[in-house]
């Protein structure tokens, strides 16, 4: 076994295999390894075959001393698609082809493994933490204010409040402490609507929500000053919090002043990025372009593709449109475009598959950000102080947008509805009516997230008191 003393702290880090967690996981990962820690990034076999396909993620990582990337089996065939409409079926593979692979994994690691971060819906990892005798830490990379709501479906459930009796929306709910006075049914996650306490999402969320407080301490993508009061609740179940976001920013900080090849791309994306969308924006008048982009999972019909398209073309804004390739049910059909659409599209649109959304967010161009309010998404955009319309699709984003615009007045939601004059008016208020008013609050938030994660804010204390925290962790032969 190598001299434990000379070398620092071995870290495991195993993300949940989706574009959104890896994303944000990696970011920390970068983190730890810039402090001197030594990093295993665990990967599935997946998405590691993507990233190597689309980015420059080796050349990049390989800056990093004690850096390693690596990969194992999610348990799936090469072909499945691993899409929002069978994550179940991922989460299943893993427990039970993943989880042996795992603790195999760090028994013959090269070198012991000092702790183990890992996602924390993944409860199994904690099992493999046990069973093999070293620490673990968990992350979750989705908003605090819907891990919280996930603490509460039991007390949801006790209280009547699910499955919901009746079909109106609009009916408060009660049972979230901290969000008694905005929180709806609608703004629950999606899987509550499903009427069925069996529903597999609803009892993966309501248990591996258990699992969280068995692990040495949380980590979280979030701000103090932005989930607080949620915080403090949390914080009731998990009282060794590490609340170190926005990780994108605190890592885009922490290399500003480097010059390696790190500090150039930073994408972590399972599509190639279409960099010719920031020529374009460079010939665009400052805040004159709304950027659309719905994430990595979400998935609209035609029609809806038409309504957004129609909207936005007739608000008569600039704007820029991901329309990732898998993101058009049934395919994109292609041909048949109305001619008034592609007209006002060559005049003032500009469509790519994917983009370099931190750069484009950061864009002097943008003036806001149609969005599906995935946590990541949300993070960059109120960090660049981009006010955001938050039309989600699934799980947390439906709590996100009603943060976003009913708490941190940072934006509109326009949760479950999809016409084209909705559209056109709340991009016309966002734009141009409203613009003023968003404009100074997100602005006056994207400040404080630039604080939190500057020298004495709170993000950077908590970020190096987990370096610290796992640093004092003694390095027990984990195996031999
Ligand atoms: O053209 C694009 C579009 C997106 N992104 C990036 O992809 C990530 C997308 O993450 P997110 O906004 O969180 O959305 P999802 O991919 O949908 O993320 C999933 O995971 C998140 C937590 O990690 C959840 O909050 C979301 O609800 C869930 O859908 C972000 O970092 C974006 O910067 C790009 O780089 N280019
Ligand atoms: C497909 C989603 C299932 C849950 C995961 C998640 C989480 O943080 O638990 C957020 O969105 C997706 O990344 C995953």
């Amino acid at each position: 076994m190598d001299d434990q003393g000379a070398l620092p702290p071995h870290v495991l880090i195993f993300p949940l295999p989706f574009q959104g967690p890896v994303n944000s996981t990696l970011k920390l990962a970068e983190l730890l390894s810039l402090s001197g820690l030594h990093i295993t990034f665990l990967l599935t076999d997946f998405i590691h075959t993507r990233l190597l396909r689309h980015t420059n993620i080796n050349s990049r990582l390989e800056t990093y001393p004690g850096f390693r990337l690596e990969s194992i089996s999610d348990g799936l065939p090469e072909d499945h698609p691993r899409s929002s409409d069978l994550f179940m079926e991922l989460f299943d593979s893993m427990k039970a082809v993943t989880k042996p692979l795992l603790k195999e994994y760090i028994l013959t690691s090269r070198r012991p493994v000092t702790c183990i971060i890992a996602d924390g819906i993944l409860g199994f990892t904690c099992d493999v933490a046990n069973e093999i005798g070293i620490p673990i830490f968990y992350c979750r990379t989705m908003s605090a204010c819907c891990l919280w709501v996930s603490f509460c479906l039991p007390k949801l459930i006790e209280a009547g409040e699910l499955p919901f009796k009746g079909d109106d929306l609009d009916t408060p709910i009660t049972s979230v402490p901290g969000m008694e006075g905005f929180l709806r049914r609608r703004d629950l996650p999606t899987f509550c609507r499903s009427g069925d306490l069996n529903d597999p999402s609803i009892q993966l969320f309501k248990t591996e929500i258990q699992e969280l407080p068995r692990a040495h301490g949380l980590i979280l993508n979030t701000m103090e000053h932005l989930e607080g009061p949620v915080l403090s609740h949390i914080r009731v179940h998990c009282p060794n919090l590490y609340t170190i976001g926005p990780v994108h920013a605190q890592l885009k900080s922490k290399l500003g002043g480097m010059t390696t090849p790190s500090s150039t791309s930073s994408s972590n994306g399972l599509w190639k990025e279409d960099r010719s969308c920031i020529t374009w924006l460079d010939s665009q008048p400052s805040k004159s372009v709304i950027y659309i982009s719905f994430g990595s999972l979400a998935v609209i019909t035609n029609d809806q593709r038409m309504e957004f398209w129609h909207g936005v073309v007739n608000s008569g804004t600039r704007f820029l449109w991901v329309i990732r390739p898998d993101s058009i049910a049934g395919g994109d059909p292609g041909s048949n475009i109305p001619v008034e659409l592609s007209l006002a599209t060559e005049e003032r649109g500009y469509i790519v598959g994917w983009a370099p959304q931190e750069e484009v967010l950061a864009h002097a161009a943008i003036g806001g950000f149609l969005t599906h309010s995935g946590w990541n998404s949300t993070l960059e955009s109120l960090t660049e102080g981009v006010p955001m319309i938050c039309w989600p699709y699934f799980l947390d984003q439906h709590v996100n947008s009603r943060f976003v615009g009913e708490v941190w007045k940072l934006g509109l939601d326009m949760k479950d509805q999809c016409v084209r004059d909705v559209v056109e008016k709340m991009v016309k208020d966002l734009m141009e009516v409203r613009k003023g008013d968003f404009i100074r609050v997100a602005d006056e938030m994207g400040k404080l997230a630039k604080k939190s994660m500057g020298k004495g804010g709170l993000s950077y204390y908590n970020l190096d008191r987990l370096i610290k925290d796992i640093a004092l962790i003694n390095v027990r032969p984990s195996h031999g």
